[in-house]
């Protein structure tokens, strides 16, 4: 409690205001004096996208929106680990019920941060795969720490990256490096992620990379708000659109490829060894 207040106070005295007051699995704030939003991912231990996670990102963006933030950092409370991309746990031998409202937020949660109005950033402080890295491609502009890696690894692990995910990574990479990327299942260095485009900074910490974010979003200061906006949804539209049309067709496909006994294997195998490294 006292910790608490002690950190509403230097926020206070920063200009650093605390939104999403009921949220727990992640943090927004908002700096008065810039109007720049910060999302911190805060699900441990590795900011996997749960349901529950996944809800909390959607209403920050949301919120975002409603609070006429001039721009949205997305970034990680830990120092190591971005989003370790979509929870596995939701889609291994899942209840039905809730694996479909899962998908369902995840394409929610996906349409919304790939349109928002405000130009975003995302602060890669950590390692980035699949879901992790989608969160990543969706923003405008992509700073991250040196010495992690970030890639959709979906192949490796038996399964499919869906259509729009495979067109997020298109759109900033192109083509043929996607092509090679994707069906490798790729993970880049910090290093190799530069090279290709998939990301535009390096930086040494999280500090750096909030200051370089801070700096992208203010390049938009004298640039009129919705000629922007407007600019962004023409460019982004086509993208979107082939998801929002085939939303009920994406959700069946999902499902059929997930709940498929050798998926199923797939992803028990991968749990299994995520387990055996994480207890070595
Ligand atoms: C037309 C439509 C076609 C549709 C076709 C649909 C087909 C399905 C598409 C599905 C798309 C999926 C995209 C995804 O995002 S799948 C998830 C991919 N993620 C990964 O491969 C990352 C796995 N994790 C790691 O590599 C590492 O954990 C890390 C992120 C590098 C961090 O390493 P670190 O050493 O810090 O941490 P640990 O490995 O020790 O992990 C700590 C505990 O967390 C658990 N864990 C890790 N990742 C996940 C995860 N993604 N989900 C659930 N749980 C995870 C790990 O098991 C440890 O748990 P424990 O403490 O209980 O042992």
């Amino acid at each position: 409690m006292a910790l608490l207040c002690f950190q509403s106070l230097r926020m206070l005295r920063s200009g650093i205001r605390c939104m999403s007051q009921n949220a727990q699995l992640v943090s927004l704030t908002v700096n008065d004096k810039t109007g720049v939003a910060t999302l911190s991912l805060q699900r441990p231990p590795v900011n996997s996208l749960n349901l529950e996670l996944l809800t909390e990102i959607s209403s920050a963006l949301t919120e975002a929106t409603d609070n006429n933030s001039r721009g949205l950092i997305l970034t990680s409370t830990n120092d190591g680990v971005f989003s370790a991309g979509l929870d596995i746990l939701e889609m291994y031998k899942p209840n039905l019920d809730r694996v479909k409202e899962f998908w369902t937020k995840l394409q929610e949660t996906w349409i919304k941060l790939y349109q928002t109005a405000y130009p975003t950033v995302a602060v890669i402080n950590g390692h980035s795969p699949a879901g992790g890295c989608l969160l990543a491609l969706s923003c405008e502009h992509r700073i991250m720490v040196k010495n992690f890696t970030i890639g959709l690894n979906e192949t490796r692990l038996g399964i499919v990256a869906p259509p729009w995910f495979i067109a997020s990574m298109v759109n900033v990479i192109g083509q043929r490096q996607s092509e090679r990327a994707l069906t490798l299942g790729h993970m880049f260095t910090t290093e190799e992620a530069k090279n290709v485009g998939l990301i535009d900074e390096i930086v040494q910490n999280k500090a750096e990379g909030t200051t370089q974010a801070e700096a992208f979003i203010q390049k938009f200061a004298k640039i009129p708000f919705q000629a922007r906006s407007l600019t962004k949804t023409w460019l982004r539209n086509k993208t979107v659109e082939s998801l929002v049309k085939n939303r009920e067709d994406d959700l069946n496909m999902f499902l059929q490829v997930v709940t498929q006994p050798n998926a199923q294997e797939s992803l028990g195998h991968y749990i299994q060894s995520l387990k055996n490294k994480a207890t070595k």
